[in-house]
């Protein structure tokens, strides 16, 4: 270890000692966050909106397809085939592009990444916009699909690398309000523009095109990220944008410690080779990586993509059948998706990420549960199949006695008369091989909105429990979204140093993206095999493996300068068992051992993360 490094270390392990007394007391040398905290300049704010701008088209992009789809399926008579095609292929070549991403960021830094991005965006919505066919309609979902891929990863690293320690939780947890909100404003245009007879779907797809240019306009005036550009040995132009950054304040600190980490970080990890088998042969960055991956994975294990598109039928259940009807109350599901997540800005830099994020999967594999007793009273309660027409064909749909049996075979759907004492007059009949609006033939092959037509379900079954869903809906979106929902991003984009940082993201990112396109082609596979119970047993199941991984394996990076965060992984990931809890981050544990001394940089106010300063 360089002398340096062992002075930094020391030094931080003696102001350890200090805080052990009490809280730090105001000298001149105090530290840069307690200065940032009293006076944060707009300039941070802007460049946080601006770049959050990212978020928004990456919610906007892959929330306002569902409610294209449906205009689209008609107007350009697509197959299920294609509808597959155009939804999953911008999330499979977000995939590739945000793996891709960081090596674009750590060449091209991240100001020109985020310039690329969302040039790709406005490209991407011209060429949907304009789309004559469906094959032009798919290059410009794979186009937003690779703008979103790069966004999603050098984001939420931008604004990390630009904001004070005390807000900076904050600030990233806005680039997620901004996923949400783009996701909830697409669900808004999906309905505005529905009612449009023709060519609705082009609006829909080509609004993104506005805040990609308003981004794109806005970036060319927006510095780049200091610490990237100390890395690259530009030094002032780094000490320029910081200051700048900063609103005159004292930068002389933050300046030499993130210059003097890269230093360490040289000398300790050398400054060749290929970054992922550094980061991999590096004990700290390692179990970052373990830590930043599997967050993002549990992300979409927890099942949000698919409770997000399975809404619509949930809201089915619940007895809304028009289309229009269901588009709206999607706008409210994605609304409550977007509220929530407000509330994880306003908790972030209140109760931590630790506790943040394990409440929120508590609760989040609690309202799983509840969802899932719900899809099982429904199915224990199925109304019963009382008609059984001729079938001609001999399809599999004869066989069923109820609707749950009929609802989950992809080729039948339940036809039904309903009045106040129930279900009546019903049968289970093969869907149409042109739409699944409508059966193949018989009573709701050509449906009327006449009263005494009968009603279609498919992909459903009328139920007297959809309360029970509904509220497991609401509950799983309220616990989902201020945890779960942010802070897979949030802690990404802080727990790598600076020479890892942007492969890191990148890793973490597309395991988020892959994972979400496994979860939602899987869905419906997994609930024909498990049924609907089953499979969101099964997302209650891993959840509560999340919430192992993150008990043993999240240490508290709230309040730490981004180069005292590699400190927390220098050691094993778990701690637990083996110290008290303390809920006040000025305690601070002294382990009777050579090798340890107490860290004042320490993750001091969650359960089991200590970060231990090595003393060798
Ligand atoms: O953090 C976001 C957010 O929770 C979105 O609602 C979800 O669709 C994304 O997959 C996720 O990465």
């Amino acid at each position: 270890m360089s002398n340096r490094t062992g002075s930094r270390r020391q030094k931080a392990a003696e102001d350890g000692e200090r805080s052990l007394i009490g809280p730090p007391s105001g000298h001149a040398g105090e530290s840069v966050r307690d200065q940032d905290a009293s006076t944060t300049p707009f300039f941070v704010y802007l460049l946080a909106f601006f770049s959050a701008l990212g978020g928004f088209l990456f919610g906007y992009d892959t929330g306002v397809v569902s409610g294209a789809m449906l205009l689209l399926k008609k107007e350009m008579h697509l197959s299920a085939l294609w509808q597959e095609l155009l939804v999953s292929s911008t999330v499979g070549a977000a995939a590739l592009s945000a793996l891709s991403g960081g090596f674009l960021n750590g060449w091209l830094g991240r100001r020109i990444c985020i310039l690329i991005a969302s040039f790709i965006f406005c490209g991407g919505g011209i060429v949907m916009a304009v789309a004559l066919s469906k094959v032009v309609l798919l290059v410009g979902r794979i186009t937003v699909g690779l703008g979103i891929g790069i966004a999603s990863m050098t984001v939420p690293v931008y604004i990390a690398e630009v904001s004070p320690p005390h807000l900076r939780g904050q600030l990233v947890t806005i680039n997620s309000l901004f996923i949400t909100g783009g996701q909830f404003i697409a669900s808004v245009v999906d309905g505005a523009f529905s009612y449009l007879s023709h060519d609705g779907w082009r609006y829909m797809l080509g609004l993104s095109i506005l805040p990609a240019v308003l981004q794109f306009f806005g970036f060319i005036f927006l510095p780049e990220s200091p610490r990237w550009l100390l890395q690259k040995g530009r030094s002032q132009e780094a000490r320029q944008v910081l200051d700048r950054i900063r609103g005159g304040q004292n930068i002389e600190e933050e300046y030499d410690t993130i210059r003097t980490s890269i230093e360490e970080e040289e000398n300790e990890t050398g400054s060749g080779g290929v970054v992922i088998l550094r980061i991999l042969s590096y004990g700290p960055t390692r179990r970052a990586l373990i830590v930043g991956c599997g967050l993002q994975m549990f992300q979409q294990l927890s099942g949000i993509n698919t409770v997000m598109y399975y809404s619509a039928t949930i809201l089915q259940m619940a007895g809304v059948r028009e289309d229009k009807q269901a588009i709206w109350l999607a706008a409210a599901t994605s609304a409550t998706n977007f509220v929530f997540t407000l509330v994880g800005v306003w908790l972030v830099e209140r109760v931590g990420r630790r506790k943040l994020t394990l409440g929120s999967l508590l609760g989040t594999g609690l309202s799983l549960t509840l969802l899932a007793v719900g899809f099982l009273l429904s199915a224990q309660h199925s109304p019963p199949v009382t008609l059984h027409p001729v079938d001609f064909h001999n399809s599999t749909c004869r066989l069923y006695g109820s609707c749950e049996p009929c609802m989950l075979d992809p080729d039948c759907g339940f036809c039904y008369l309903e009045n106040d004492a129930g279900v009546f007059n019903s049968s289970c009949v093969p869907v149409s091989p042109a739409s699944t609006d409508s059966a193949a033939w018989g009573r709701c092959s050509n449906r009327t909105e006449e009263s005494f037509s009968p009603y279609w379900a498919y992909n459903y079954c009328p139920t007297s429990y959809s309360w029970v869903v509904l509220l497991g809906l609401i509950l799983y979106l309220a616990s989902f979204a201020p945890g779960m929902g942010t802070m897979p991003w949030t802690v990404n984009s802080e727990i790598y140093p600076l020479w890892a940082r942007s492969t890191g993201n990148a890793c973490s990112a597309g395991v988020n993206w892959i994972f979400n396109v496994l979860v939602s082609l899987t869905f419906l596979h997994v609930a024909e095999y498990l049924t609907y119970y089953g499979a969101f047993f099964l997302y209650a199941g891993l959840v509560v493996l999340g919430l192992l991984f993150v008990l043993c394996c999240l240490p508290e990076t709230k309040g730490l300068q981004l180069e005292e965060i590699e400190n927390l992984f220098a050691r094993r990931l778990c701690s637990c068992g083996d110290l008290p809890a303390s809920d006040d981050r000025h305690v601070h544990y002294i382990r009777q051992s050579s090798d340890y001394r107490p860290a004042h940089y320490g993750a001091v106010d969650s359960d089991c993360a200590i970060a231990y300063i090595t003393l060798r």
